[in-house]
C-alpha cells in the first residue's frame, strides 16, 4: 500500500522544521519575509498545463520511446542574462537535438537547465583563498547568484534574500527570450544551416554537422514536395528546469492550479532534487512530493536500491509514468559496478521511472592549477557505461543531463580540440562547475547518437 498523492503543501516554517540541507543563513528574517511576500505576488513563470505536457513527454522517455536532452550551465548568473548568451546556449542545444534526432531516429525531449538554475549546493560552507598582502582569507562559500555574490569580499558573500526576487526577473527574461526563439522562427528546422554558419569551416565537428544539416534539408524538401505542412517544422518545444534548492523561492512559487486545484511549482517545468538534499525525510523531498510537476532526483555513488525505491514511493506514490526521473551520476570508473544493482532492483520493484545519465558530477577533479575540471573522455566513458548497463538489463537509457554552454570556453579538458590543463586559464568562465564548450557538446551529441543507434 502507498499513501495517496498529497494535494496540499506544508507551510514554509513546517518545511524548515523537517531540516533542510544547503540553505542560506540569512542574517535578517524580516528581509526574507519581505522577499517571499513579493515573490508570492508575482505571476507564474510557467503554466501547470505545460508541466503536464512535459510529463507526457517524459512518460514516453520512461517507456523507451523518446530520449531526454537536458543541459545548460552549472550555475546561471545574473550577468549572463544577455541575448547572446541565451541564444548561444539555445543554439547548441538545438544542434545537439538535431544530431540526436536525425542520427538515431528517436524523438528528443529538449529540457534547458536554465531560467532558474541560480542556487548551488556546496561541499564546504567556507572558501579559503590566499590574497596578495593578506595571506589566507576565509569567507562563506559562493552559493549561486540566488544567494550571495561571487566576488570574494565579506560583503558580497553575505546571503541577501532580495536576490531571490532578482532570480525571478532573470528567469522571466530568459524564458521570454527562449519562448521567442523557439516559436518565432529561430528554431525552425529550415534554419539548421543558419545555426552553424560561424562554425562550419572552423572545426571538424562543424563540418560533420553540416553534412547532417544537408541531409535534413533534402528530407524537408522531399516532405514539402509530398505536401507535408511546413508549419510543423517552424516551432520547437523546449522546457525549463533547475535544482529546487532554496526553499523560500520554490515555496513562494508553488501555487494551486486553477484547472485542477492541485499544487505546482510554477518557477519551472521540471525541478530536481540534488545529491546533497535527497534525504527521504528532509524538506526538499517533502516539498517536491507535494507538487505535480515532473521531477527528478540525482542519485550518486552512495545511493542504495532501497534508497531509490523509498524515494520513488514518496515522490511518485501513484507510480505515474513521466512523474519521476532518476538522474544517476556515479562517475566513469564506478558506473559499471554501482548502476546495475540499482536499476535491477528498481525495475523489479515495478517503479515507473525515466533513467537519465549525468556524466558530469561524478567526474570532477582539480587540475594542478587549481581549476575544477572534467575530462571529456570520462564524460563519454560514463555515458557509454550507462548505455551498456541499461542494454544488459533490458531497460531504456533515457537521456543525458549535461553541464554545457554555447560559448568557446576552456573548462573541460580533451575532446577533438584536445584542450589541455594548461589551456584552462584561457577562457574559464564558470562560477561553479566546468562545462563542455560548444565543440565538445556537439562532439558528445555525435557520440551519443551512435550509442543510441545501437541501443
Ligand atoms: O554543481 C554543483 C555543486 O555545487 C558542485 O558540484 C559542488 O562543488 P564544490 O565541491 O566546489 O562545492
Ligand atoms: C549540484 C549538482 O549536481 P549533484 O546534486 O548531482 O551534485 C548540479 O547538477 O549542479
Ligand atoms: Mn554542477
Amino acid at each position: 500500500m502507498h499513501d495517496p498523492t498529497p494535494t496540499s503543501v506544508p507551510a514554509l516554517a513546517d518545511l524548515h522544521a523537517l531540516g533542510a540541507a544547503q540553505q542560506p543563513s540569512y542574517p535578517d528574517q524580516a528581509a526574507v519575509d519581505a522577499a517571499v511576500t513579493r515573490l508570492r505576488s508575482f505571476p507564474p513563470l510557467v503554466f501547470a498545463g505545460e508541466c503536464d505536457e512535459l510529463k507526457e513527454k517524459l512518460a514516453a522517455v520512461s517507456r523507451g520511446e523518446a530520449f531526454l536532452l537536458q543541459g545548460g550551465d552549472c550555475a546561471e548568473t545574473f550577468a549572463g542574462v544577455t541575448a547572446d548568451n541565451i541564444r548561444n546556449k539555445l543554439r547548441v542545444l538545438l544542434q545537439m537535438a538535431v544530431v540526436l534526432t536525425y542520427a538515431a531516429s528517436v524523438p528528443v525531449v529538449k529540457l534547458g537547465r536554465f531560467a532558474g538554475q541560480y542556487a548551488k549546493p556546496r561541499s564546504s560552507d567556507l572558501e579559503t583563498r590566499t590574497l596578495p598582502g593578506q595571506g589566507e582569507v576565509t569567507l562563506p562559500a559562493y552559493r549561486g547568484d540566488a544567494v550571495n555574490g561571487y566576488e570574494f569580499t565579506p560583503e558580497s558573500r553575505i546571503p541577501d534574500p532580495q536576490r531571490l526576487v532578482e532570480v525571478y526577473h532573470a528567469s522571466a527574461a530568459t524564458l521570454n527570450l527562449v519562448r521567442a526563439f523557439t516559436t518565432g522562427g529561430y528554431a525552425d528546422l529550415r534554419q539548421v544551416h543558419a545555426w552553424n554558419t560561424d562554425f562550419v569551416l572552423s572545426s571538424a565537428v562543424g563540418r560533420r554537422y553540416e553534412a547532417v544539416a544537408n541531409e535534413i534539408d533534402r528530407a524537408l524538401t522531399f516532405m514539402q514536395a509530398i505536401g507535408a505542412d511546413p508549419d510543423e517544422f517552424h516551432r520547437v518545444e523546449m522546457h525549463s528546469s533547475h535544482e529546487a534548492l532554496v526553499l523560500e523561492y520554490e515555496h513562494a512559487m508553488t501555487r494551486i492550479d486553477s484547472r485542477t486545484q492541485l499544487p505546482y511549482d510554477v518557477s519551472s517545468h521540471f525541478l530536481w532534487i540534488g545529491e546533497r538534499t535527497r534525504q527521504l525525510d528532509g524538506a526538499h523531498v517533502e516539498l517536491l512530493s507535494r507538487v505535480r510537476n515532473p521531477i527528478g532526483v540525482k542519485l550518486g555513488p552512495t545511493t542504495t536500491a532501497d534508497d531509490a525505491i523509498a524515494l520513488a514511493a514518496k515522490l511518485s506514490p501513484d507510480n505515474e509514468p513521466g512523474r519521476l526521473t532518476f538522474i544517476t551520476r556515479m562517475g566513469a570508473q564506478k558506473i559499471h559496478d554501482l548502476l546495475p544493482p540499482l536499476v535491477e532492483k528498481v525495475k523489479a520493484a515495478g517503479v515507473q521511472v525515466a533513467w537519465v545519465c549525468d556524466p558530469m558530477h561524478g567526474n570532477t577533479y582539480e587540475a594542478s592549477s587549481g581549476y575544477k575540471t572534467r575530462r571529456f573522455d570520462d564524460v563519454i566513458t560514463e555515458v557509454q557505461g550507462f548505455f551498456d548497463v541499461h542494454r544488459s538489463l533490458g531497460t531504456w537509457p533515457g537521456g543525458v543531463h549535461m553541464e554545457l554552454t554555447g560559448d568557446d570556453v576552456t573548462e573541460c579538458v580533451g575532446g577533438g580540440e584536445e584542450l589541455a590543463e594548461i589551456d584552462l586559464s584561457e577562457r574559464y568562465e564558470s562560477v561553479c562547475d566546468p562545462r563542455l564548450n560548444r565543440v565538445q557538446s556537439l562532439e558528445l551529441a555525435f557520440l551519443v547518437a551512435e550509442m543510441l543507434r545501437k541501443a
